[in-house]
């Protein structure tokens, strides 16, 4: 039986997928296998002893603390895509609302209740609202991942004219991103010709500020940047300074922090990308599975920290074992084996980063199962073993 923590409200139909006969969800438990969460925090608290792997029923993962995670062996899963159609939903409304003055608009007639003729003061004074039409105009579009293509592909379909930039663009990106979307070289030559900008990359320790004085400077004047990423993608200071030089006529994001409230021409929404009933469905299941698979069988799929590995369940045991990306383990572990007299039926060796990690399927186990176990952690940089039956 596996205890899983959530530290997150998590969709009842994703926790659906773990069986509670194997399975008991506690959002109180001290000491789970395993944990699912949305925006929570991780790196407030202490990693459980026992915790096995964490679940992200979300894209980002900026809230774990995914070094720590990797040394102890931990895997820690997302869900790509679960949540790109919610997302780009948003942006598509935030493109909008940068550019006609919908917000302003709507407060403003709510301010006319008492007014004796509604309809004559509308129009009056309904020009001070005026915004510009998004056909025909630029758009940026910085990270072409799940959300990336999908805002590009739907700007086109607004007749936008879109730009894109990503160095690391996947494979399964370009097959679902359209032929009409430019590349850009660099992030200067996007930004000095966009009308509007969106970001949809991961804040990490690359990535933080890209928006700063210099990307600022290189802009194209009076551009309208949204940002449904992440608020430390952007250095306020620097927005700041670029709204009042009319460099950034709108500032649109999903992150609120005290520093942007009453800003005038800075939108902020609390942080509702993916808060749809769809996406955080989609969200928690497949967290929910990734977890479950892992835990059962060790299988691993959509790790940020570990790579890839599934092998499928043939009813032999196991052994996953985690280690450090170095020469000479696979020799090392073939040799306790051998010591234990254990014929390997299977075994897939992958690799990611600093990180490697193995499932070796056993036509049979010796009778000190712990004597095994210990062996296996006696080799040095060997970080996780885990005996499934
Ligand atoms: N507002 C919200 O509720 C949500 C926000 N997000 C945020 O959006 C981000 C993107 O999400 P997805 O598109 O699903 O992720 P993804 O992993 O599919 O795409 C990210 C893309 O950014 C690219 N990239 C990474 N570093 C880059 C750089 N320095 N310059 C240009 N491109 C770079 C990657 O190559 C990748 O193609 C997430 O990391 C998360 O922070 C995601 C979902 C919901
Ligand atoms: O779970 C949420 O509400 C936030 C989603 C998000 O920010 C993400 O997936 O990166």
């Amino acid at each position: 039986m596996y205890t899983i923590r959530t530290l997150n409200n998590i969709s009842q139909t994703g926790l659906g997928k773990l069986p509670p006969a194997e399975f008991t969800i506690d959002p109180e438990a001290a000491n789970p296998e395993g944990i699912i969460l949305r925006s929570f925090d991780m790196h407030q608290m202490e990693l459980p002893e026992n915790l096995l792997g964490v679940a992200r029923a979300g894209a980002g993962t900026n809230n774990i603390p995914i070094d720590k995670c990797s040394e102890r062996g931990i895997p820690v899963f997302n869900t790509p895509g679960a949540n790109a159609n919610a997302v780009k939903e948003l942006v598509l409304a935030g493109l909008l609302v940068s550019s006609r003055r919908i917000i302003d608009g709507a407060a403003w007639v709510q301010s006319l209740k008492d007014n004796e003729d509604v309809e004559k003061a509308v129009e009056a004074g309904k020009k001070q609202f005026t915004g510009p039409e998004i056909a025909g105009k630029t758009l940026g579009v910085i990270g072409l991942g799940a959300i990336g293509v999908q805002v590009a592909n739907a700007a086109l379909d607004l007749n936008m004219n879109v730009i894109g930039y990503d160095p690391f663009l996947t494979l399964e990106s370009a097959w679902h991103l359209s032929a009409s979307v430019d590349k850009a070289e660099t992030l200067e030559e996007l930004v000095s010709q966009s009308d509007y900008i969106t970001i949809h990359i991961p804040l990490n320790d690359k990535t933080r500020h890209t928006f700063n004085q210099e990307l600022f400077a290189a802009t194209k004047k009076g551009a309208r940047l949204l940002n449904f990423a992440r608020g430390g993608l952007v250095d306020h200071e620097a927005l700041k300074d670029a709204i009042e030089k009319g460099i950034i006529a709108r500032y649109i994001t999903d992150f609120p922090t005290a520093e942007l409230l009453g800003i005038e021409n800075v939108i902020v929404t609390p942080h509702l990308g993916a808060s749809t009933p769809e996406s955080e469905e989609n969200c928690a299941e497949m967290a929910a599975v990734e977890l479950r698979e892992y835990l059962r069988y060790g299988n691993i799929r959509n790790s940020v920290n570990f790579p890839g590995c599934i092998v499928p369940y043939s009813g032999k045991p196991r052994i996953a074992i985690s280690h450090s990306n170095i020469v000479n383990m696979i020799g090392q572990l073939g040799a306790v084996f051998t010591k234990h007299h254990i014929n390997i039926d299977k075994m897939v060796n992958n690799s990611k980063g600093e990180l490697a990690y193995n499932i070796i399927v056993c036509d049979n186990l010796p009778e000190d199962e712990n004597q095994l176990i210990q062996d296996l952690y006696a080799i040095p940089s060997v970080r996780r073993v885990r005996l499934l039956k």
